[in-house]
Formats: C-alpha cells, sequence, structure tokens
C-alpha cells in the first residue's frame, strides 16, 4: 500500500501569532434549506483548529462545497457558520471571498487565536486548474500551510496542492496525519489475520482496490451488488441481479488470483432476492448460485451473515469498503447492519476496525456505531485512491517528516 513518505506534522510548527492557511474539507451535505444534514466533516476538523487557537495562531480556514462552476451562492460556505463557531466555541469571521484585497484587510485583524473562514475556494476556476498565480494568491495570506482536507488529498488542486510550493512550512494537521495512520499504516503493517470486506454495486468500481488488497491480507469477503458477476462467472443462474457482463473473466481472474495468493476468499452463500428493485418488494432466501428468474439478490442471507462473522472472529485487522446490499432499503439492509454490528464488537475486543469511506460509513453512522470504530474515513475517494495504492497529491506535496 506504497503512498507516501510520512509527512511533517502540526506539532513542528512554531505557531504563535502566525497567519495559518489551513485547507479543510467543509465539503458536507446541505438541505434544501441550507440545513447541514450531516456534519461529521465539521466535527472532524475541529481538533487541529483548536490546537491552532490554542496555540495562539490566527487561523485562516479554506474549503470547498460542491462543485460549483463559477460564483454560485448555492454553494457559499455561509451556512456552516454556525456550526463551525458552536463546536470551537469562538465567533468564527466569514469573508466574501478566499483572494484579494478585502481578504488580505480581514486576515490582517484576525487576533491570536481567532478563526476567519474564506469563501467556497471552488468559485474560481483556477483552483480545480491548480494555477499557479491563484495558489500564489491563497499562499501570500499566511505563514504556514496546514492541509487536513484529506477527503480532497486525491485532487491536485491550489488550495490543496499547489499552495504547498509557497507556503512553507507545509503540514499535516491531525485528521490528515490519523487517516494516513490508519490507510496506509494499519494496512501496511496489520495485525493479523487481515481481513478486507468489500461491497458496493459494482465490481467495476472496486477492481483497484480488490486487486490490492489481494496483496496485503488473509481473508476477503465481498458482498453487494458485485458477487452476481462473480456467481455468473462461474456459471451459476443470478435471474436478474446487477452483473457486468463485460467483467466476467475479471471476476473469474481475482478468484485465481486469491488461490494463488493464499487469501481466502469468502463469497455469500445465501442472498436475500427481491422480485423488484423497491423497497416494498417482496423477498425471500435463496442459495446465492440458484437465483429464480425474475428475482434479484439486494442483500447477503442468514446463513452468510453467520459465516462472516464466525470468519471475522478470527481476525485482527479489519478493512470494511462498501455495503453488503441495498442498505437504504430497511427489508434489504440487515446483511450490512449485521456486519456493522460485528465490526463494532470486535473493537471492543481490541481487533482494529477501519470503515474506508463511502456509503459504508453512511451505514455504519445509521446504525448508530460510529463511534465503536477504531477509525472511520472522512473521505470517499480519497480513501478509495489510497486503498488502491495511488499516491495522493495532496500529501505528497507536504514537507518530508
Ligand atoms: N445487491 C445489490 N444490488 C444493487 N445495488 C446494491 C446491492 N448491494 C449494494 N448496492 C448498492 O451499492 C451502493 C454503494 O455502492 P458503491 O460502489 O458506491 O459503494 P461505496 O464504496 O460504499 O460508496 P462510494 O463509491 O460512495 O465510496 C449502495 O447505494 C447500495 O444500495
Ligand atoms: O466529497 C468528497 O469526496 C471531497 O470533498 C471531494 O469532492 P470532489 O469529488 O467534488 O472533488
Amino acid at each position: 500500500m506504497a503512498t507516501k513518505k510520512s509527512v511533517s506534522s502540526l506539532k513542528e510548527a512554531d505557531l504563535k501569532g502566525k497567519r495559518v492557511f489551513v485547507r479543510v474539507d467543509l465539503n458536507v451535505p446541505l438541505d434544501d434549506n441550507f440545513n447541514i444534514t450531516d456534519d461529521t466533516r465539521i466535527r472532524a476538523a475541529v481538533p487541529t483548529i483548536k490546537y491552532l487557537m490554542s496555540h495562539g495562531a490566527r487561523v485562516i480556514l479554506s474549503s470547498h462545497l460542491g462543485r460549483p462552476k463559477g460564483v454560485t451562492p448555492k454553494y457559499s460556505l455561509k451556512p456552516l457558520v454556525p456550526r463551525l463557531s458552536e463546536l470551537l466555541g469562538v465567533d468564527v469571521k466569514m469573508a466574501n471571498d478566499c483572494i484579494g484585497v478585502e481578504v488580505e484587510k480581514i486576515v490582517a485583524e484576525i487576533p491570536e487565536g481567532g478563526v476567519l473562514l474564506l469563501e467556497n475556494v471552488r468559485f474560481y476556476k483556477e483552483e480545480e486548474k491548480n494555477d499557479p498565480e491563484f495558489a500564489k494568491k491563497l499562499a501570500s495570506l499566511a505563514e504556514i500551510y496546514v492541509n487536513d482536507a484529506f477527503g480532497t488529498a486525491h485532487r491536485a488542486h491550489a488550495s490543496t496542492e499547489g499552495v504547498a510550493k509557497y507556503l512553507k512550512p507545509a503540514v499535516a494537521g491531525f485528521l490528515m496525519q490519523k487517516e494516513l495512520d490508519y490507510l496506509v499504516g494499519a494496512v501496511a503493517n496489520p495485525k493479523k489475520p487481515f481481513a478486507a470486506i468489500v461491497g458496493g454495486s459494482k465490481v467495476s468500481s472496486k477492481i483497484g482496490v480488490i486487486e490490492s488488497l489481494l496483496e496485503k491480507v488473509d481473508l476477503l469477503f465481498l458482498g453487494g451488488g458485485m458477487i452476481y458477476t462473480f456467481y455468473k462467472a462461474q456459471g451459476h443462474s443470478v435471474g436478474s441481479s446487477l452483473v457486468e457482463e463485460d467483467k466476467l473473466d475479471l471476476a473469474t481472474s481475482l478468484i485465481e488470483k486469491a488461490k494463488v495468493k493464499g487469501v481466502k476468499l469468502l463469497l455469500p452463500a445465501d442472498v436475500l432476492v427481491a422480485d423488484k428493485f423497491a423497497p416494498d418488494a417482496n423477498s425471500k432466501v435463496v442459495p446465492a448460485s440458484e437465483i429464480p428468474d425474475g428475482w434479484m439478490g439486494l442483500d447477503i442471507g442468514p446463513d452468510s451473515i453467520k459465516t462472516f462473522s464466525e470468519a471475522l472472529d478470527t481476525t485482527k485487522t479489519i478493512i470494511w469498503n462498501g455495503p453488503m446490499g441495498v442498505f437504504e432499503f430497511e427489508k434489504f439492509a440487515a446483511g450490512t447492519e449485521a456486519i456493522a454490528r460485528k465490526l463494532a464488537e470486535l473493537s471492543g475486543k481490541g481487533v482494529t476496525t477501519i470503515i474506508g469511506g463511502g456509503d459504508s460509513v453512511a451505514a455504519v453512522e445509521k446504525a448508530g456505531l460510529a463511534d465503536k470504530m477504531s477509525h472511520i474515513s472522512t473521505g470517499g475517494g480519497a480513501s478509495l485512491e489510497l486503498l488502491e495504492g495511488k499516491p495522493l497529491p495532496g500529501v505528497l506535496a507536504l514537507d518530508d517528516a
């Protein structure tokens, strides 16, 4: 899982009175009334910001929200200010822009321990283009760069990568460090046996992750929609389950690769099938290899839950990415919830449990088990890329430790 040299830490920086540009990932979901529907990423950014405040830094926060094309009021970061202020226990000031003379004036007025939030950095197209002039303008606001935006570390943008060339020291925040410790450190040097659970809808989006994890793990559990491509490849009837016809050979080769590597591959033996893709579909449990015509597999079955749970009992490190079924429909959420509960239970027994981003995080949160896991990643795309063994530009740009 090679990705990066170790990065320089925030703790090594001299912060008193310094203007610190902190890239955070405050890309949180908002409803139509601009209420925050999940504040996880804001809470995750707090430890670094509080540390900076308590060490007398003048904190300049920068983030994106959504994927705006130019200045788009709907994507303003303003709705985040009250929650951020509440969590930090200070009045967070907000600038109407992220560069320029007006911003420079406001920056000059930040007191020691004070916090300023810049407006959505993606209001400038130069951000995503990683434009050097734009990066220099961002850099000119501060004396130190801290990147704590793990969720955006797979993007080589001006505020995540470019700015680190012009603003030194350029160091990792605590959230970034924690994500790397778990998603790189624990995965590279796991307590063994090491298991990966990979689910989600399609095998095509998880090929890189599965291939990379096959180099590391002792056990690999597969669930979700992708398993039907594996079953079809083995000549079984899959009814109208989700199948990627062009990935049948790939599925066969992944099974072969697991054998060659000595990785125990576990596919669910029974599944819960539905007569339509809907929350109120009729359902029944059938062997995964004998799905009747007109039925589709939408969750793993009770025997599989039992087998998976027993096999997980033998492990010391578990990484999970992707739900076991269509957990958004209550009727087909049991498999995903059972795995979440199993991991929570094992965490309590000293097993390292890592939830690698995306929908499995949503499932763990829905089950109210988030605080039980060793680590829950705040990055969807970033954690996938890291698990695939790709280097993250936002991490590479930081100073070496
Ligand atoms: N048997 C199934 N048939 C169809 N869809 C399924 C099945 N099992 C799970 N899914 C769907 O897969 C989706 C998640 O798949 P995805 O590949 O996006 O997973 P993820 O890695 O957790 O998320 P992300 O890609 O956002 O990081 C969920 O919306 C879920 O409903
Ligand atoms: O939500 C995310 O995955 C990050 O904030 C990155 O957002 P992006 O996919 O729009 O670059």
